[in-house]
């Protein structure tokens, strides 16, 4: 078993009401059957109400946990979420690239549902330099139109402000649309083509940490061996799944349910019994 398992490394933020951040990942990555291991960049104090405050980790010792687990491990995929600031950001990667890290899928966090911001004001040119490294980037709409300057309205622009993100250094260009009104609309530049990846939009409020899930499933996924498409395709779906089976936990916006699906499969054999 351990000789086939995929191993994915999350390297975000930690969300102690456990919703978003390396908590959201670790439950993605146990759902999707891989091995899942955590970098943590900040540990955030916050619940589904509200970011109350956050702790940056010390640069050189997140450079430390990266460096531990590649010496020892192999890693067959890695997610970016919340890097806080610069220096962090830096220390990320210089050390990704000093271990030939490989599909890398970057999620450009800034600003957290509830408004609080995530990310450090002078840290959001720096950012451009995780750009460069990542297999795939998924800025929502907000987080697009700061990386490209393009003001989003709907899908035109989206196409739009993916093409100047790839521009800048992104291989592949994941627009999630989430923010807009209408369908939940995500829009993928990968070598020169949109593909549309849409599905209507799940009412209720349990979408704290969805972006977090995303891209924990998409780097899921590649682990696995999916082609980017493929590994997207699928990884949206368990996304609208997790709202369908949202937990109603806490009091303002709510968590995805990750492991329902195994839950009711257990479920099923008990009853067989
Ligand atoms: N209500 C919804 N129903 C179905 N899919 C949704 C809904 N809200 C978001 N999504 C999907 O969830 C994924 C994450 O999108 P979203 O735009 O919410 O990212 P995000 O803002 O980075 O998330 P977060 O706020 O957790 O950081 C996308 O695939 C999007 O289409
Ligand atoms: C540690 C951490 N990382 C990411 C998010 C974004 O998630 P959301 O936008 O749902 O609040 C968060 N709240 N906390």
């Amino acid at each position: 078993m351990s000789k086939t398992l995929k191993k994915v490394l999350t390297i975000a933020g930690s969300d102690c009401s456990g919703g978003a951040g390396i908590q959201a990942d670790l439950k993605t990555m146990c759902a999707h059957r891989v091995y899942g291991m955590s970098v943590i960049t900040s540990v955030t104090v916050q619940n589904t109400q509200k970011v109350y405050a956050a702790q940056d980790i010390d640069p050189e010792i997140v450079t430390g946990q990266i460096r531990a687990v590649y010496e020892d491990i192999q890693v067959d995929a890695v997610k970016i979420g919340m890097v806080s600031n610069v220096q962090i950001i830096q220390a990320i990667k210089e050390e990704l690239l000093r271990q030939k890290a490989k599909n890398i899928v970057l999620d450009p966090v800034m600003i957290s549902k509830s408004g609080f911001s995530l990310l450090k004001e002078e840290a959001i040119a720096a950012m451009s330099e995780l750009l460069q490294i990542a297999d795939i980037v998924t800025p929502n709409i907000p987080e697009a139109e700061l990386l490209s300057g393009i003001k989003i309205k709907g899908p035109k622009e989206m196409e739009r402000s993916a093409r100047v993100i790839s521009e800048r250094g992104a291989a592949a260009v994941l627009i999630k649309g989430g923010h807009l009104p209408g369908s939940a609309l995500d829009i993928f530049c990968y070598k020169g083509q949109f593909y549309p990846f849409e599905s209507p939009k799940i009412p209720g409020k349990n979408t704290h940490g969805t972006g977090c899930t995303l891209s924990a499933a998409i780097a899921s996924n590649l682990a696995k061996g999916l082609m980017p498409v493929e590994a997207i395709k699928q990884a949206k779906a368990y996304v609208g799944q997790g709202i369908k089976d949202g937990l109603a936990i806490g009091h303002g916006v709510g968590p995805l349910g990750h492991l329902n699906e195994i839950y009711r499969q257990l479920e099923r054999i008990e009853e067989s019994r």
